[in-house]
Formats: C-alpha cells, sequence, structure tokens
C-alpha cells in the first residue's frame, strides 16, 4: 500500500522552506476549522473519560478483554469513552462502552495509510492535526485512564501528567492500568527522576497505578467532580 502524505507531514516538514510563507498562512485556517468542528460536535458531551493505550493489542488476548472491560465500567457509571478511534486498545475500549449501552466515541487522526474509524465509535472525528485532537481529548474528557501502549500512548499520559502538574489542568485523575506492564517506568519516575531533582515528590503520585477495573473507575469518579447530567459543570477551584 502507497503511503500518502498527511496534513501534519506538510505542516511539519522543514524541507520546503520556499512555502511557508505562501501556505502557512492559508493552513492555519484549516486548522481553525478542525477545531470549530472539534468543539461543534463534542460540546455536547456530558461527562467523559477517555482511554488511551496501544493500536497493536489484539482482540482475543487479556488486553483487549481488558479494555472492554474499562469501556463497559466507564459507560455504566454514566461516562462516555473517548479513544482515539483506531485499533486494539481503543478498538476495545470504544466497544465496551457501545456494548453496555454507553457513549462511544472516537476521535481519529489521518496517517499515511489508509485506516478509518473502528466499528463502535457512535460519535466520530478524523483529525488531520495531531496537536488539535490533543486538545479535544483533555478538554472532553474528565480523567484518563492508560492501558500498555507505546510511543503514541506515552505521548498522551506525559501530555496528561505535564498538564496537571502545571496546573492547566485540575482535578484530572490519571490512572495507569497494568502494574507488570507500568511498574519498571513508575519506578524509575519514583527513583532516578525524583532523586534527581526533576520532579517533585507530589507530582510522582499524580496518577493511580492499579489492576482493578473498578478501583479505577472509583477513583476517577472521586476525583474528577462531576455528576452524571451536570453538562461537565464543576464549581472552578479558587
Ligand atoms: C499502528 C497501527 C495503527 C495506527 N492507528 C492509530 N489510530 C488512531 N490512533 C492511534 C493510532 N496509532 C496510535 N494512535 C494514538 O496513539 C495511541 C496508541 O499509540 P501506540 O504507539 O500504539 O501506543 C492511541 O491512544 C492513539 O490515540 C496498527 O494497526
Amino acid at each position: 500500500m502507497k503511503a500518502r502524505i498527511t496534513a501534519d507531514q506538510h505542516l511539519l516538514d522543514s524541507n520546503r522552506r520556499s512555502e511557508w510563507k505562501q501556505k502557512d498562512a492559508w493552513r492555519t485556517l484549516r486548522i481553525l476549522s478542525e477545531f470549530v468542528d472539534g468543539f461543534d460536535t463534542l460540546s455536547d458531551i456530558d461527562r467523559a473519560v477517555a482511554v488511551f493505550g496501544s493500536a497493536r493489542t489484539k482482540p482475543e488476548t487479556p488486553g483487549y478483554a481488558l479494555a472492554e472491560e474499562v469501556g463497559a465500567a466507564l459507560a455504566k457509571e454514566g461516562f462516555s469513552v473517548i479513544t482515539g478511534g483506531g485499533p486494539g486498545v481503543m478498538e476495545a475500549a470504544n466497544k465496551g462502552a457501545a456494548e453496555a449501552g454507553g457513549e462511544s466515541i472516537g476521535l481519529g487522526i489521518e496517517l499515511p495509510f489508509e485506516q478509518g474509524l473502528n466499528g463502535y465509535v457512535d460519535i466520530g472525528l478524523d483529525f488531520r492535526y495531531f496537536f488539535v485532537r490533543k486538545t479535544m481529548f483533555v478538554k472532553y474528557a474528565q480523567a484518563f485512564i492508560v492501558l500498555p501502549g507505546g510511543f503514541g500512548t506515552m505521548d498522551e499520559l506525559f501530555e496528561a501528567l505535564t498538564l496537571v502538574q502545571t496546573k492547566k489542568v485540575t482535578q484530572f485523575p490519571v490512572v495507569l492500568l497494568g502494574t507488570a506492564y507500568w511498574g519498571g517506568l513508575v519506578d524509575w519516575l519514583r527513583g532516578r527522576m525524583l532523586e534527581d531533582g526533576m520532579v517533585n515528590p507530589a507530582d510522582v503520585e499524580l496518577m493511580l497505578v492499579t489492576d482493578d477495573v473498578a478501583e479505577a473507575v472509583a477513583h476517577i469518579v472521586a476525583g474528577c467532580n462531576t455528576k452524571p447530567g451536570s453538562g461537565g459543570d464543576a464549581a472552578m477551584p479558587s
């Protein structure tokens, strides 16, 4: 299959400086329209949790089953489930949510290879720009649950932690699901990174690490300060 050039690639390509003046100003209009579409489509979400994890997790594996369980548990608690709309953990979480009668949302991304949203998405959007899509995850979810994954998952996790650490978002629980997978990273964060003074002790406590889906959901219910039917409204911290 032939890889196509994506909008992100065009924007970030530093080899065609001659095009920057002429094309980038116009490109901002496309970026703006992506924000407008996202805000327009997603603003009616009551309350939601974003579920992240590997695009490579196969159906019929424990990781897929775990993500399905997460999607279903969140739906039963009245949360919409937002994922990246792709395969693997994203598909499984959307499936769990949809089959439990919840709202299943997929925010897809244009990739060099044709993909499309997974078949369990009720409300779907396809983004050309990664950074626009990432804004939507943080804006419309009140918490993140992160299952095992690769670079994409790490990017989403560390963006959330940075936003919480810098208080750009408040009352935003982050749960790492899968102690065997996350343990090594968490030990390093709480060991080397903390010992070398790269973070504060409070920073490394920003996430809950667990294997228990019920504990994950209870942590989110306790920490995100929105009630079902509140339209996501909560008192702003002073
Ligand atoms: C690599 C494969 C498919 C890629 N398709 C994706 N579709 C949607 N979102 C994706 C995709 N790949 C990565 N993402 C985002 O990053 C996270 C997963 O990345 P990881 O590197 O696999 O951990 C995920 O949460 C998405 O938001 C295989 O068919």
